[in-house]
């Protein structure tokens, strides 16, 4: 697998043949080290910063996330960014514009059902935390000491049963989402031709992700830019590239923003 060096030199060619630089850039485990809780989640040191400096050279820096966009908007804290959350399903762009994928609002009350169902069903279970999303549902098990793997097929089954959902597993979470055939993949889809779309010239495209949701990304750019796969120790993946942890995500962040400040005025522009 490539390293982060290999990563910047890609970046570095495809900015000298004139491309412009797409960041898409997930949240927990990638900006955000693994936390015990999801509300305990934050940037990894630097990270905003780091982001901060890759905007002002024009870069287009997007956070594709399976949180709620406003959430990771919040723990974030960084302007003139585009969030795409609700793994995917949610569009806010830098400009402000925001737009929903279709059938996402309608889905709302078969998340509801799950959500009570989970809730009476496992709410009481030591170390289960329950995570409300605008368009989803978490159960996390990252602190049920015992039976863990049980009781996530048991909140599966329930979920499926109830229907009107999909299930996506993460770390230590299982999630009942619209059942609508949508992902982070289809969502870097379109925000790379939104960004071809809205502004003239080649664009190269990077995505950097540490999860299972992540690799529908990575599978759905293919060679069409730089994807990394955060994580501590090699491992199957989709992604080209592999950094360790988010600390390296930071330092990949700076060294882009170093190259792209010597490539200035090359706009991506997205809606
Ligand atoms: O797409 P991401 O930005 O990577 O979000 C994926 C899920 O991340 C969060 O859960 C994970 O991180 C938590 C905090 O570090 C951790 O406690 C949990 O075990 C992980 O699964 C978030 O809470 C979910 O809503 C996201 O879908």
């Amino acid at each position: 697998m490539k390293t982060l060096d290999d990563v910047v030199h890609d970046v570095a060619n495809a900015l000298a043949k004139g491309q412009r630089l797409l960041a898409m850039l997930d949240f927990d485990g990638t900006l955000a080290p693994i936390a015990a809780r999801p509300e305990l989640a934050a940037p990894e040191v630097g990270a905003a910063e780091a982001i901060t400096a890759l905007v002002k050279t024009g870069a287009q820096v997007v956070i594709v996330s399976g949180r709620g966009a406003a959430d990771v908007q919040a723990r974030l804290g960084v302007g003139n960014v585009s969030v795409v959350g609700s793994h995917g399903l949610e569009l806010w762009w830098a400009s402000g514009a925001r737009e929903l994928v279709k059938g996402a609002e309608e889905a709302r009350a078969a998340i509801a059902k799950v959500e009570a169902a989970w809730r009476e069903r496992f709410g009481d279970v030591a170390g289960v935390v329950l995570e409300q999303k605008p368009f989803g549902v978490a159960l996390h098990y990252r602190l049920v000491e015992e039976g863990a793997q049980t009781l996530a097929a048991r909140a599966s089954e329930a979920a499926l049963q109830l229907g009107g959902v999909r299930l996506k597993s993460g770390k230590c979470v299982v999630e009942a989402v619209p059942a609508l055939r949508w992902d982070k993949g289809r969502a870097a889809q379109l925000v790379l031709r939104r960004a071809r779309a809205t502004a003239p010239g080649e664009v190269h495209a990077l995505y950097v992700g540490d999860d299972l949701t992540d690799e529908d990304a990575f599978l759905a750019l293919g060679a069409e830019g730089s994807t990394v796969l955060v994580a501590s120790e090699d491992r199957a993946s989709e992604a080209s590239a592999r950094v360790r942890d988010p600390a390296q995500v930071v330092r990949l962040i700076w060294e882009l923003a170093a190259l792209c400040d010597q490539n200035q005025g090359r706009l991506v522009g997205l809606p």
